[in-house]
């Protein structure tokens, strides 16, 4: 059942005449992993302040965990974690004091505040690391203290902007899993934005893109890509030696075809569908040898440069 914990409805922001996010609504249900994709600029800060209530919209309306953001910011800041994309600790604290620090800010009783900074350490692997200066963490350890500190205080909902940012492949693989298990484990919500599209698209279970302050598609990969390759939703690169002159002819007629282009000896075939064994069968009759065939499978990287090499915005 659709039980949307974050609702953006018309959601808009200008600076003066310059519109940074336009008519935005969108909803992401409980327990989601939703990532804002976008180019810099695209607006995707400037939504997540009006979420947080840190900013005011100037037009249409944000509500997270049933609140409205914009007339109660602080109701809205006790059910939402925020992790910005440079999180800022007492550098000469140990990571352990400032989950302390963080647990008492949030009026957790000393033994709760220990007791949840241990487990959440543990949790985002800094045991090791608990009394080591916060100022000494790497970047990859500053975001896990980051997602712990956020934790403390048993958000429904966690807003991490650009989360992966400057940290090594490893440390993100770790990162993302970890976010990842708290929204299977224990149902936390996440939105996360993000530029770095292949990583995304390993956790997420909806992803929408932003570009120029408007949402141009939403949906998991599948339905993004059904939605954007209509036309040419599999492409077939095929291997063929001894091209009779009318192959490319005879294949253009095959039906829901959309394009053939010709590589010297591959061939790059666009279909609506899967043609496969029809496209195979019309070479081999056509007297060509058949040395190689690939379906080539859309990812969101595609999915998100084609929307940009197009500039398009619906
Ligand atoms: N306080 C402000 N005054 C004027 N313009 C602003 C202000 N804040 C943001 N903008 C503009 O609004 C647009 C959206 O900015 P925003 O920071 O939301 O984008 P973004 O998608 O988060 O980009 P990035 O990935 O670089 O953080 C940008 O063109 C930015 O210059």
């Amino acid at each position: 059942m659709l039980d949307p914990i974050i609702e953006l409805q018309d959601l808009t922001k200008k600076y003066d005449q310059f519109i940074a996010v336009n008519r935005l609504s969108l909803s992401i249900q409980k327990g989601e992993v939703f990532g804002l994709l976008g180019p810099n600029g695209a607006g995707k800060s400037t939504t997540i302040l009006m979420m947080l209530g840190l900013s005011e919209p100037t037009s249409g309306s944000v509500r997270v965990c049933g609140i409205n953001s914009t007339r109660e910011p602080i109701l809205v800041k006790q059910k939402v974690g925020y992790l910005p994309d440079d999180v800022g600790f007492y550098e000469d604290l140990t990571g352990y004091e400032n989950l302390i620090y963080t647990a008492e800010l949030n009026r957790l009783s000393k033994e709760e505040a220990i007791r949840r900074a241990k487990e959440l350490l543990a949790r985002v692997g800094l045991s090791d690391a608990a009394d080591k200066k916060a100022g000494a963490y790497s970047r990859g350890m500053r975001q896990r203290l980051g997602l712990a500190d956020v934790l403390i205080k048993q958000p429904e909902v966690i807003i991490l902007d650009e989360p992966t940012l400057g940290i090594d492949p490893a440390g993100v693989k770790e990162l993302l899993q970890l976010i990842q298990r708290l929204s299977r484990d224990e149902g936390i919500t996440v939105l996360l934005s993000s530029h770095h599209l292949h990583q995304v698209q390993q956790i997420c279970d909806r992803v929408g893109i932003f570009v120029q302050g408007r949402l141009l598609a939403v949906g998991d990969v599948s339905a993004l890509s059904r939605q954007l390759f209509a036309e040419d939703l599999f492409i077939l690169e095929v291997g063929v030696k001894q091209l009779s002159p009318d192959l490319i002819e005879q294949l253009m007629q095959i039906d829901d075809v959309t394009s053939v282009k010709q590589n010297n000896e591959l061939l790059f075939i666009s279909c609506s569908r899967d043609l496969t064994g029809e496209i195979a069968e019309t070479i081999v009759r056509s007297g060509a040898r058949l040395t190689y065939l690939n379906q080539k499978q859309y990812g969101l990287d595609e999915i998100y440069h084609r929307y940009f090499e197009r500039g398009e915005v619906k």
